[in-house]
């Protein structure tokens, strides 16, 4: 079989399953409606931007962009969002991180009505998760949702495995270790003060990068037949970079996901899913 696994088809297939539910959805009287406020003109913000209003479109998703100048003030942003809460067109809200420095972004996160946070980042939604609520509506974050579909559609058991992750971001490390803990593997978090990285990663059946250093996992610090997971997104001469030495890693490795072309488009695919589950919430 082969190792990598390739989160742009994966990707692509899961998109053509949401686009025959959305087309049911459709026939019921509604699309999904999903707003995403830029603020700012961040170049990198608006590539992923674009990439998220195409991947909505291409499937039928009614997508809105609004677009604002990074002078906004936070009461000014605060206002939108509640605008776009009360919109009965509207399913899902993504304000689109990081935000400019006179801005709270945790009070922004906070404003967006919970069952329309398709980003999954309001605390009603990491509370759920992390209480482990599955019968009340819950939105996990896309990028930690992503990882878990890559490695479960590879066909790799999660259950009572050694997960490693590397990084403990409110967006990345820390969703993905509840998820996977959820999925009953045994998860070790690591982060910059963690005493010996090499030893946690090489005990590592599932090894999730999550640390913004290209190339900073090497082959020798992984375990041999170990799924590798490269969140990691470093633009480096112009060239993007995982958080994983690829071809050292690759050697070792049972299962590997390349940058780009790995996690990346998954997240935009499980935006596309939130936003699908957000829709039969509201309903019509
Ligand atoms: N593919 C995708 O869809 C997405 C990709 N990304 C990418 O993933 C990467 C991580 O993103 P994000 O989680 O937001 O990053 P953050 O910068 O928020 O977090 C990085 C984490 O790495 C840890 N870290 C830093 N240096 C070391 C070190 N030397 N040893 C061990 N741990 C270390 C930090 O530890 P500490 O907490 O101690 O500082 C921190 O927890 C980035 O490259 C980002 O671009 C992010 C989101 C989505
Ligand atoms: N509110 C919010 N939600 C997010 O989900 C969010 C965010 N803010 N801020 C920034 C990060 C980053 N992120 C990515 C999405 C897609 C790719 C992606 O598709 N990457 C392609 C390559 C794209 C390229 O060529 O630049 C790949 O890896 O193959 C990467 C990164 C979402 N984020």
């Amino acid at each position: 079989m082969d190792k990598v696994i390739d989160g742009k088809q994966i990707a692509k297939n899961i998109r053509e399953e949401l686009k025959s539910q959305i087309s049911d959805q459709k026939a019921e009287g509604r699309v999904p409606g999903l707003a995403v406020v830029l603020v700012g003109d961040n170049p990198a913000s608006e590539t992923y931007v674009g990439m998220k209003e195409k991947a909505a479109e291409e499937i039928g998703i009614h997508s809105e962009l609004h677009d604002v100048d990074s002078s906004i003030s936070q009461e000014e942003l605060l206002n939108l969002v509640d605008q776009l809460n009360n919109d009965n067109r509207i399913d899902g809200i993504l304000v689109q991180l990081p935000l400019p420095d006179h801005i709270d972004e945790l009070a922004v996160i906070e404003a967006i009505d919970p069952g329309k946070d398709v980003d999954g980042f309001h605390p009603i939604n990491t509370g759920r998760l992390f209480s482990g609520q599955k019968d009340l509506l819950r939105f996990d974050p896309c990028t930690p949702l992503g990882i878990i579909e890559l490695i479960e559609r590879k066909g790799v058991d999660i259950e009572g495995k050694n997960a490693v992750i590397v990084g403990r971001s409110n967006i990345v490390g820390k969703p993905v270790a509840h998820l996977l803990l959820e999925r009953n593997a045994t998860i070790t978090v690591c982060h910059s003060r963690t005493k010996d990285l090499k030893a946690e990663t090489l005990d590592a059946d599932i090894l999730v990068a999550a640390v913004g250093r290209p190339n900073f996992i090497t082959g020798e610090m992984v375990k041999e037949g170990a799924c590798v997971i490269d969140v990691g997104i470093n633009r480096v001469d112009g060239k993007l970079i995982g958080d994983v030495e690829y071809d050292s890693a690759y050697e070792r490795a049972g299962a590997i996901t390349p940058v780009p072309g790995g996690v990346g488009p998954m997240t935009i695919a499980m935006l596309m899913k939130n936003t699908v589950k957000a829709r039969e919430y509201h309903g019509v």
